[in-house]
């Protein structure tokens, strides 16, 4: 029989609701009371790495759980990792370790949008569904991925889309590259995979700025004057800004790198339109153009690709469509 490692970290897949209808951490994961169902599934070894509601969730954080994943997978063989996680910045946690781990072994997020004692519950399917995952040959070499509601998703391309849906997580671009059903793993797309980098520790800050039908340029001046070291600007369309903040961004191109990501939900920018503050501008200033990331993914590339030195040339190359 396969063996998987199950890290807790929270969220509300490990809650419960209160007699007032709070939703609030648990002293006991109710996850263990579900195991038993999963002994079919694999030997599981579970880590209580955290109980965080996942908007507690740090890149400091992620670092370390990327850490003790490298150190548990060297000491015990493992055949799969599986991570449960809160859903709002779950999708963040699985890109750093995307981007940091790759995978060595197929490594699978998930989570709950109901707390375990609520009416219809997602937490026991979403936790048994992906441990069937991790354990299925198919799940190797497609990176960390990310299970939910029966559906198998790239850390790349996935984001939550609803607030309280269980079919929040959705793949932008090419859609998700699987599914589950009762009695099979469906593993239909492989995304491509990019080299990772390890790193020891996150010393950039990287901000991020949503831009907006005339924006003033202070802001992003702002951002110079804390010191930043990089920006991440989601930018209007296919790659626009609007013209009132055109000067700032020439400005502060000078002293940090720019990574453009769109506030679209889908597609990529591309510096397609050639008027004052159309993406062949922003190209001609140096504006990095991210290949289809939102800008919470981008944020974390950017912080690892400067703590490793990136040159400007290699973050046009790492960021470049994939
Ligand atoms: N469904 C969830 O897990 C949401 C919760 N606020 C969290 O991210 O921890």
């Amino acid at each position: 029989m396969k063996s998987l490692l199950l890290i807790h970290t929270g969220g509300t897949i490990a809650m419960a609701q209160d007699h007032s209808g709070h939703v609030l951490p648990n002293d006991i994961n109710p996850l263990d009371a579900s195991l038993p169902r999963a002994t079919d599934i694999a030997n599981i070894t579970t880590r209580h790495f955290a109980n965080l509601p996942s908007p507690h969730m740090t890149p400091d954080i992620m670092l370390r759980l990327a850490h003790f994943i490298e150190s548990e997978l060297t000491k015990e063989h493992y055949d799969g990792v599986v991570i449960t996680h809160g859903t709002d910045t779950l999708e963040e946690t699985a890109y750093f370790l995307h981007l940091t781990l790759g995978a060595p072994v197929p490594i699978v997020l998930t989570g709950a949008m109901r707390s375990s004692n609520e009416v219809g519950s997602d937490g026991e399917f979403n936790l048994i569904t992906a441990l069937r995952v991790a354990v299925s040959e198919a799940a190797r070499g497609k990176g960390v991925l990310v299970v939910f509601n029966g559906e198998i998703h790239s850390a790349f391309n996935v984001t939550k889309t609803h607030t309280s849906s269980v079919d929040t997580f959705k793949s932008v671009h090419f859609g998700n590259l699987g599914m589950v059903t009762k009695d099979h793993v469906y593993l239909f797309n492989t995304p491509l995979l990019k080299q990772t980098h390890m790193v020891t520790s996150l010393s950039k800050r990287v901000a991020v700025l949503k831009v907006s039908a005339g924006m003033e340029p202070d802001l992003l001046l702002a951002v110079k004057q804390l010191g930043y070291d990089g920006l991440v600007l989601e930018v209007l369309g296919q790659g626009n800004v609007p013209p009132s903040i055109v000067d700032a961004i020439a400005e502060l191109i000078t002293v940090m790198p720019i990574v453009i990501v769109s506030r679209c939900f889908n597609g990529i920018v591309q510096d397609v339109y050639g008027y004052t503050g159309g993406g062949q501008q922003l190209k001609e200033l140096g504006v990095i153009f991210s290949n289809g990331l939102n800008s919470q993914k981008a944020r974390l590339k950017l912080m690892v690709e400067l703590e490793i030195n990136a040159s400007q040339l290699e973050l046009e190359e790492s960021f470049r469509v994939e």
